[in-house]
């Protein structure tokens, strides 16, 4: 494999989380794999998760993980092509990104996206940039529209707590406060739709998803409806896709509670805002698998890491 930054890049999904539980059962087996070879872990955005686990993926393939938050550490990027650089960016992609694929065997980017531009978020401009001009492998650690390295990671734990062979699972908007991407969604929606699973989406009216990536995905407005006889309910909240970037719902009749998830398992990518995502009950249960989930992020990474190693 060359890059990753898709869910789209996993050509078999359950061949892929097989071989991400055989790296848990036994983490150091390719240590010997990544031997003198760098990551270039890149941030234009706060990270606990991504930037501990994908640093802990690549050490245990015996990688040299370098870190660096860009936003505020480096020098401010210009992405524009034959732009007059007199303004607040003070050094060009293709400068930054040649110069680090000299440093770094892979490259893993996270950028979040404008949310008030959809056009040019779903250009994924500054992934896209990085991809055209460094001269090694890109990774995602979630982008404008994507969060491929999460949507593996929860493939991997769903199989892993399934109970029954086509379980159940719905993807539920929850409320919050600020304008969210709708990354971490699409996503998770783009692994379900590959995995055997019934899969479906509950969020309120005028929050549907990219039509694009929902495809036949059946959506409720209806959560209590979509909850019947779920096994996993995944929540997120996203700011609204058809209205881009609004907010204008927050209704805590959408929050997640003990109640209403039964038996089903509750996942979260993490950060969490208690009792306004979701009720302290539900995470402080044995129905909560977000602790299990994070762990997962290092198999997930390491997988694919180890793919692109054995490419490089
Ligand atoms: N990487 C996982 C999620 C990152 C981001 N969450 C956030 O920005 C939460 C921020 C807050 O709660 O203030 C998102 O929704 O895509
Ligand atoms: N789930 C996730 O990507 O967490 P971080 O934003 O902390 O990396």
């Amino acid at each position: 494999m060359k890059h990753y930054t898709s869910i789209n890049d996993i050509d078999n999904i359950n061949s892929w989380i097989e071989e991400a539980k055989g790296l848990k059962k036994n983490p150091l087996q390719n240590i010997e794999l990544g031997k003198n070879k760098t990551i270039g872990l890149l941030f234009f955005n706060s990270s606990l998760r991504t930037r501990l686990s994908t640093q802990k993926a690549a050490l245990n393939l015996g990688m040299n993980p370098i870190v660096m938050n860009v936003s505020g550490d480096a020098w401010g990027i210009e992405f524009g092509d034959g732009t007059v650089m007199n303004g607040s960016t003070a050094e060009h992609i293709k400068e930054a990104a040649a110069v680090v694929s000299q440093y770094c065997d892979i490259i893993a980017v996270r950028a979040f996206p404008s949310l008030t531009d959809r056009e040019l978020d779903e250009s994924e401009y500054v992934l896209e940039s990085f991809k055209k001009f460094a001269s090694v492998p890109v990774v995602s650690m979630e982008s404008a529209t994507g969060h491929p390295l999460q949507g593996l990671t929860d493939a991997i734990t769903i199989s892993e707590h399934a109970k029954v062979s086509k379980p159940k699972v719905v993807l539920s908007w929850a409320p919050h406060i600020k304008a969210l991407p709708h990354a971490v969604a699409n996503s998770f929606t783009q692994a379900m739709r590959k995995m055997d699973v019934e899969f479906v989406i509950a969020n309120p009216e005028g929050y549907n998803l990219n039509p694009e990536i929902t495809g036949d995905t059946p959506i409720y407005h209806n959560q209590e409806e979509a909850f019947k006889d779920a096994d996993f309910i995944y929540t997120k909240n996203w700011s609204s896709y058809e209205d881009y970037g609004l907010v204008d719902n927050i209704d805590p009749e959408w929050m997640i509670t003990k109640d209403k998830i039964g038996d089903a398992k509750f996942m979260h990518c993490l950060p969490v805002r208690r009792n306004l995502v979701v009720e302290d009950a539900v995470l402080d249960s044995d129905s909560s698998l977000v602790i299990q989930q994070a762990n997962n992020r290092t198999y997930a990474a390491q997988l694919v890491l180890k793919k692109i190693l054995e490419d490089l």
